[in-house]
């Protein structure tokens, strides 16, 4: 498991630490990480250290600290390092001290920019945890004029000018190649949009671990998580035990949605699906081993879970068709995840009153349409609105993104990141293809939050695989699950 904590947790762990380390010793620790990284990047930049041009941007924390005390040993192994203070007069003074006693330098007030262009390798120590409010404008300039110069560009701990708790960024960011960040990561570079600002990100050990609560903020499952969660039928497992998962998708309109969810449930685990709609011709052609109902779904038959919403269309205003299928849905005792037009037609205070888990899957437009704000709200603000949309629907809700994030309707529940998104996962009907997958997990027996991480996590993993850089469509997603269940399994 991949684990972040809060800024005021890393401080407070960090406060513990120093109190039995000697003075520095703590910021030491980092440099000579940081150094180590950044002298690997030299060598297979330029097959060495010595003699390359690195560029130190330096604020008035102890993030500028680290990066002058980082420059000064590389300056030792032969680099020529030159600092370009951002803050005059608040640089940190015992960094910059051994900086200049290494053979560092300080750059003229009137020549950052060609210190910059010549540069081979930037450090970027303007701000890390202490930073607040996007770059402030001295420092926007040279930032583009790093990210602009050709150079390496290496974050010290976080990019400056995001958010470390949230991943917001709400005015300029620096956009790092690569962030070596101390001690634990931080949500905002498991989350975007401050992720993508990140780069590839390298975690240094400085000793925190010991002092950080059981409990992280955030957490991301990796591969190993991931097997050990994922269903096994036993020599007992009929298709009953290994559940039954009821799949209420598609409309004439959007019969497409039917056959997507239903190829997803297919590729979950549970033993078997039904689909009840108007799509059951589509889904028997393409899938026969499907239980096809039309008719209300409490009458198809016992489930162990439900997926529903996927291409339902719109209300009828009568209160029969697809409202009245969500809304029969929602009665049941049974687990129930609900997506896509589902969402529109769900009535919250049923969801909140449901004793059976509630799974909902939105997308960031139809996020922001279940809390009443605009879209990009949710966009910019990705885990404060996953957050708020579980505590209002008292329901587990898994919001879909470039970052997909599932939070529990439990705060003190860390809330969990997929790191297996892909770009090209945006593309029309995978989302239809992550509801049954989830919906067939949860069948399965697994819980909520379980099932919904999961699901995201092979589902891009899946992605991955079939697009190999190149578009795909969502039938390959589904298609290729069995092969992100195998590289997960092993
Ligand atoms: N603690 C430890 O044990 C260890 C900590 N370590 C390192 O220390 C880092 C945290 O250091 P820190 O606390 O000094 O804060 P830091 O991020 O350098 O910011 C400093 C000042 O910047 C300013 N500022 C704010 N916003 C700004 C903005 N947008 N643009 C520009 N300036 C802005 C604001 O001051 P102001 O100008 O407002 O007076 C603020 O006080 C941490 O990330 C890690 O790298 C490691 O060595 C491991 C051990
Ligand atoms: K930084």
């Amino acid at each position: 498991m991949r684990t972040a904590y809060s800024v005021e947790t890393v401080r407070n762990a960090e406060r513990e630490l120093m109190a039995r380390l000697p003075e520095g010793a703590l910021m030491q620790r980092a440099a000579a990480g940081l150094a180590a990284v950044c002298a690997g990047l030299l060598r297979d930049l330029l097959g060495r250290v010595y003699g390359a041009r690195v560029v130190l941007l330096v604020g008035s924390g102890d993030n500028g600290g680290d990066a002058l005390y980082a420059g000064a040993r590389l300056a030792r192994r032969g680099a020529s390092v030159t600092v370009v203070p951002l803050a005059p007069g608040r640089t940190h003074e015992g960094g910059l001290t051994a900086l200049l006693g290494a053979g560092g330098r300080v750059a003229g007030a009137d020549d950052p920019y060609a210190v910059l262009a010549a540069a081979d390798l930037v450090l970027d120590g303007i701000t890390g945890i202490g930073g607040h409010g996007g770059l402030r404008p001295d420092a926007v300039p040279v930032a583009r004029a790093a990210r602009g110069s050709g150079a390496v560009v290496v974050a010290v701990d976080l990019p400056s000018g995001v958010e470390a708790d949230s991943g917001e960024v709400t005015g300029e960011a620096l956009r790092a190649d690569v962030t070596v960040t101390f001690g634990t990561y931080k949500p905002g570079l498991l989350i975007d949009p401050a992720r993508e600002h990140a780069g590839a990100v390298r975690l240094v050990d400085i000793g925190l671990a010991p002092h950080l609560p059981s409990v992280p903020g955030l957490e991301a499952l990796q591969h190993e998580d991931v097997a050990r969660l994922l269903p096994v039928p036993t020599g007992e497992s009929d298709k009953y035990r290994r559940g039954v998962v009821g799949v209420v998708a598609g409309s004439p309109r959007y019969p497409g949605a039917a056959v997507l969810a239903v190829a997803g449930a297919l590729r979950g685990g549970a033993g078997a699906v039904r689909y009840v709609g108007p799509g059951g011709d589509a889904v028997i052609a393409r899938f026969p081993e499907t239980l096809v109902h039309e008719g209300p779904p409490s009458k198809a038959g016992r489930v162990q879970a439900w997926a529903v919403g996927p291409g339902l269309g719109d209300a009828l205003g009568d209160g029969s068709g697809p409202e009245a299928a969500v809304a029969d849905v929602l009665a049941s005792d049974v687990p129930v995840l609900v997506d896509a037009d589902g969402l529109r037609l769900l009535d919250a205070e049923t969801v909140r009153g449901r004793t059976a888990p509630t799974l909902l899957t939105p997308h960031a437009g139809e996020a922001a349409a279940l809390l009443g704000v605009a879209r990009p709200e949710v966009e910019s603000g990705r885990l404060t609105a996953v957050r708020e949309l579980a505590a209002r629907y008292g329901a587990t809700v898994l919001l879909k993104g470039s970052t997909t994030l599932v939070a529990d309707p439990d705060p003190a529940v860390p809330v969990r990141v997929n790191p297996t998104g892909t770009p090209w996962l945006a593309t029309a009907g995978s989302g239809d293809v992550l509801s049954g997958l989830s919906g067939s997990l949860l069948a399965a027996g697994l819980p909520a939050r379980d099932a919904a991480s999961v699901a995201a996590y092979l589902h891009g993993l899946s992605a991955r695989l079939a697009a190999r850089n190149a578009p795909l469509v969502s039938d390959e997603v589904a298609e290729n699950l069995p092969e992100a269940w195998r590289n997960v399994v092993g």
